[in-house]
């Protein structure tokens, strides 16, 4: 055990307090985080009645049934309610309360209260009144900037349906995305500024205006103040000059709207055809956020949460959560080495970060540039996703960052804009172990047998359905992408495609995507397995592992990327082998070593081991937008079967 939490934590938290309110209510003994969960899944119709109840969620309308059907055939979850997550994200904070605090790299700063919050909100609103109506999408092109939040919470309100995707974003990317979730309205920033740099994003805005017929209104964004040339766009507007046109002391007007309505448009970063369009409902999306911030997360109107995060990847979606605390959301944009990994710290202590976000590329890159930290005593939980967090982490976060603090490794992702397994605050934190499943997530470990397992790796399965389950995807009549997506591979269940093992602890260990599991011999291995042991070599940067296919059997084939004057001689990779044997099985260890020049990634930092296995089999590859550096997959085709 690495660390765990002091009585008073326990006590204090907002957890500990809904465990109680649950006892008593339903005159339960439930005891610790186990018995919590087991009700949640147990009685889920209760227990998240119960939550929306204790948490205050406005609604009209009839929590009954919570449920029409079981299993994952429709989406039937609180059919008789209406409900509007613009109205509940916003209600809760105090007029003067900080809601958006948003710090840029070149320290630009900006702190919006909710009073403001909600009168910029309210103006945007009437603006795109004229523009939208009730169930049309707003798509925002657009760094982390409160102008983004602003938007989504606008379009919301009023019953519209907003998607996102980053500025770094090629023309292609955005056309792959925005082309099939069909905006009326797209907020797009002019330019921005990553790593010290400006991008202007004119042309290319331009370019798309042309390309979307469905457009009926641009509304430029120039944060920076750098200026640009309207008479370059034929239906854009100006976003400061529409917010002060439109401010007024009126309340905002909220549709309610069925439960179930959408409410986020959100992208597969699959590399064999065109993103897939997830669609994400109103009610679903926000109890399970309000669930995940409050109980799992601990957040509260006295905190402040920073996720560093793009507008393209679903952390984002997942932030804006924060809000229903009535806290505060920290938003940072530009780069978190600009000037330096010092400099995006700095931030979490000037401003008392309590709740920070990250991913194990991260970490590992300041472990790499040997960072230096303070003291942060604001800091409480440390969350990471985007990839598993290795074991070695675990280590450095607790000997170098901070030794009481929470690290909550979390896991789930865009299919369900939320996690299936994340943090505790009443649970120890355990090395390279996820604290928990989540409540209300019938989280398992299957085997080949389709037997529940723990102790050993199987395929993560949700047993039952959950409310943040998409509701449909785009361009699907006949269900058939979405069931293929989850519903095919074992009958029944919700099948993510990670490759896990539920710990005696209760935690779960993730192994790495289960598509990419490498089956030497028919074993599988899940390739966080060798990662954990190539990435912690000080020679090695990084590294990807993909099976590669000989004769009716796989390979296991690894690509190290060397830290600068750093050469990988036969010793060294004698001793990569050695390693992995010794820490593993001799199945695991790779018939061959290449050095590469750069690992590819996908825009939210993950590695794209099926894109490199793909070229190695001589498949296509497709949707080379989703990767931040599609040129690096050129050097691995000299490297085919
Ligand atoms: C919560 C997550 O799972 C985020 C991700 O990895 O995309």
């Amino acid at each position: 055990m690495l660390w765990s939490p002091s009585a008073k934590r326990v006590e204090s938290s907002q957890l500990s307090a809904f465990m109680k309110a649950l006892n008593t209510e339903f005159n339960l003994n439930l005891k610790n985080y186990a018995d919590l969960h087991a009700f949640s899944v147990g009685k889920k119709d209760l227990f998240w009645k119960f939550l929306i109840s204790y948490f205050g969620v406005a609604y009209e309308g009839s929590l009954d049934p919570a449920l029409l059907e079981e299993g994952f055939e429709n989406y039937t979850w609180f059919s008789n309610v209406k409900i509007n997550s613009a109205e509940n994200l916003l209600k809760n904070g105090k007029a003067d309360a900080v809601a958006l605090n948003f710090q840029h790299e070149s320290k630009r700063t900006r702190k919006i209260t909710y009073k403001e919050l909600r009168t910029e909100v309210k103006a945007l609103q009437t603006y795109l009144k004229s523009v939208m109506k009730k169930g049309d999408v707003l798509a925002a092109y657009m760094p982390n900037i409160p102008e983004t939040a602003i938007s989504m919470l606008a379009a919301s309100s009023m019953g519209g349906v907003f998607t996102s995707t980053s500025c770094d974003f090629g023309i292609e990317g955005v056309l792959d995305r925005f082309g099939q979730s069909e905006p009326k309205v797209l907020v797009a920033a002019v330019g921005y500024e990553y790593g010290e740099k400006y991008f202007d994003l004119q042309e290319k805005l331009a370019e798309i205006e042309k390309r979307i017929p469905s457009l009926e209104k641009i509304i430029l964004v120039d944060f920076l103040g750098r200026g640009y040339e309207l008479s370059k766009f034929s239906k854009a507007v100006d976003y400061k000059e529409i917010i002060a046109k439109n401010m007024s002391d009126d309340k905002i007007e909220f549709t309610r709207v069925p439960f179930a309505h959408p409410q986020y448009i959100m992208y597969s970063s699959g590399t064999t055809g065109k993103p897939k369009c997830i669609v994400h409902s109103q009610g679903g999306t926000l109890l399970q956020l309000i669930k995940e911030m409050g109980l799992h997360c601990d957040m509260t109107a006295e905190k402040k949460i920073l996720y560093f995060t793009t507008c393209g990847w679903m952390m984002w979606n997942w932030l804006m959560g924060g809000l229903y605390s009535g806290g505060t959301v920290v938003l940072y944009e530009g780069s978190p080495a600009t000037p330096s990994p010092e400099y995006f710290f700095n931030v979490i202590e000037r401003e008392g970060v309590n709740i920070f976000g990250t991913s194990p590329k991260f970490l590992k890159a300041l472990e790499d540039t040997h960072a230096k930290f303070k003291d942060y005593p604001t800091l409480e939980t440390i969350l990471s996703t985007g990839s598993p967090l290795l074991p070695e982490q675990y280590d450095f976060v607790y000997n170098n960052i901070k030794k009481d603090v929470l690290l909550g490794s979390i896991s789930g992702g865009t299919d369900i804009v939320s996690c299936f397994m994340l943090a505790c605050p009443i649970l120890p934190v355990y090395r390279g172990e996820i604290q928990c499943r989540g409540l209300g997530m019938d989280v398992k470990a299957l085997d080949e047998n389709g037997k529940s397992v723990v102790g050993v790796e199987g395929e993560l399965v949700c047993a039952q359905t959950f409310p943040s389950r998409p509701i449909y995807f785009l361009n699907d009549a006949n269900k058939e992408k979405i069931k293929a997506a989850y519903f095919d591979q074992i009958p029944g269940v919700w099948t993510h495609g990670d490759f896990v093992k539920v710990t005696e602890h209760g935690g779960v260990i993730v192994y790495g995507r289960s598509d990419a599991t490498l089956n030497p011999g028919g074993v599988r291995i899940g390739t966080a397995e060798i990662y954990r042991q190539t990435e912690g070599l000080a020679f090695i940067l990084d590294s990807l592992c993909v099976g590669r296919p000989v004769e009716g059997d796989v390979e296991v084939v690894l690509f190290v990327k060397l830290k600068a004057n750093e050469e990988l001689t036969l010793e060294r990779k004698k001793q990569i082998k050695d390693l992995i044997k010794k820490n593993t099985t001799p199945r695991h260890v790779p018939r061959e070593i290449y050095v590469v020049k750069d690992i590819p990634y996908t825009r939210s930092g993950k590695k794209v081991e099926l894109a490199v296995a793909r070229v190695l089999a001589k498949k296509p590859v497709t949707n080379l937008e989703a990767l931040t550096n599609p040129e690096s997959l050129e050097e691995y085709y000299q490297y085919q079967a």
